[in-house]
């Protein structure tokens, strides 16, 4: 299902990146990367695997520095900026991994409080377990608090990992493949709950993904990183309207068998 169109401010950019380029040994993967990310926008990369989709998380959250190129990230140059601004950075970002990560050992209370042991300090039990509580009712898994990982599905556990990544209040929310692994209809919740986040939190969102009912449900706007670059920019009708033959190859590889 396409999403529903909604207003986005162009004046108000989150990230800036320009000429980003990053080699491994002798191989370019970006090859001059411009990307914006506009307040409260849910953008999608789509790539095929293998395409540094990954690279470019990694270089905006400062876990890889750029060969070449600016990125700018909530006001600060990433590249520029030292250890403790950039741990103070990462904490406004917010990282759904393809595997959700949860501690198997911890309830679902104990993951979620994790990050706030570990961030926040001076908590009252009374704040925490609100804190707690909201983010899982905001994915709607306020019943599995006292559950274990091991007992909840794979759809639940990646919900639980987003709740864990919503409880420090991210400006800004990195998905790398959150539909990976899923079911079809387990897909279409988390691609669901993706837009109540953006809704609900008023983040800022960078969808990495090949699965493009995934990019339809949730992209206000996709780029499609082709050889190391940005190659097209639109809605998802946009892109796929292109007579590209490596951009029809991407929708039939998806929508046919
Ligand atoms: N730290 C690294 N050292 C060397 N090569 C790397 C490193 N990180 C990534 N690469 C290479 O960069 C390329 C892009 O990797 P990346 O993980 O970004 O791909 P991707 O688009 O996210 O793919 P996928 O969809 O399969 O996850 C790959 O060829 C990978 O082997």
């Amino acid at each position: 299902m396409q999403k529903e169109k909604r207003p986005i401010d162009l004046n108000n950019k989150v990230i800036t990146i320009r000429g980003l380029k990053k080699s491994f040994d002798e191989l370019d993967i970006l090859r001059g990367v411009d990307l914006d990310l506009h307040q409260s926008e849910n953008l999608v990369v789509l790539g095929r695997s293998g395409t540094g989709k990954s690279v470019l998380i990694k270089i905006i959250s400062g876990l890889l520095k750029p060969d070449e190129g600016y990125v700018n990230v909530l006001g600060q140059e990433v590249a520029k900026i030292s250890g403790r601004e950039l741990d103070r950075l990462r904490m406004k970002i917010g990282f759904s991994f393809q595997n959700s990560a949860l501690y198997d050992s911890m309830t679902v209370r104990e993951n979620l409080e994790f990050p706030l042991v570990r961030n926040v300090r001076n908590m009252t039990r009374g704040q925490t377990d609100k804190l707690v509580e909201n983010v899982l009712d905001a994915v709607g898994l306020l019943r599995a608090i006292n559950q274990m990982p091991s007992e909840l599905s794979g759809g639940q556990r990646k919900r639980i990992g987003i709740a864990r990544t919503l409880i420090l209040k991210p400006e800004i929310m990195l998905y790398d493949e959150p539909t990976a692994g899923l079911d079809p209809i387990t897909s279409m919740d988390i691609n669901n709950l993706i837009n109540e986040v953006q809704e609900r939190f008023n983040t800022s969102s960078i969808i990495i993904t090949h699965d493009l009912t995934c990019a339809r449900a949730t992209g206000d706007r996709i780029v499609m990183l082709l050889e190391g670059q940005f190659q097209y920019q639109g809605t998802f009708e946009e892109i796929f309207r292109n007579d590209d033959p490596r951009v029809k190859a991407f929708y039939n590889y998806n929508f046919t068998d």
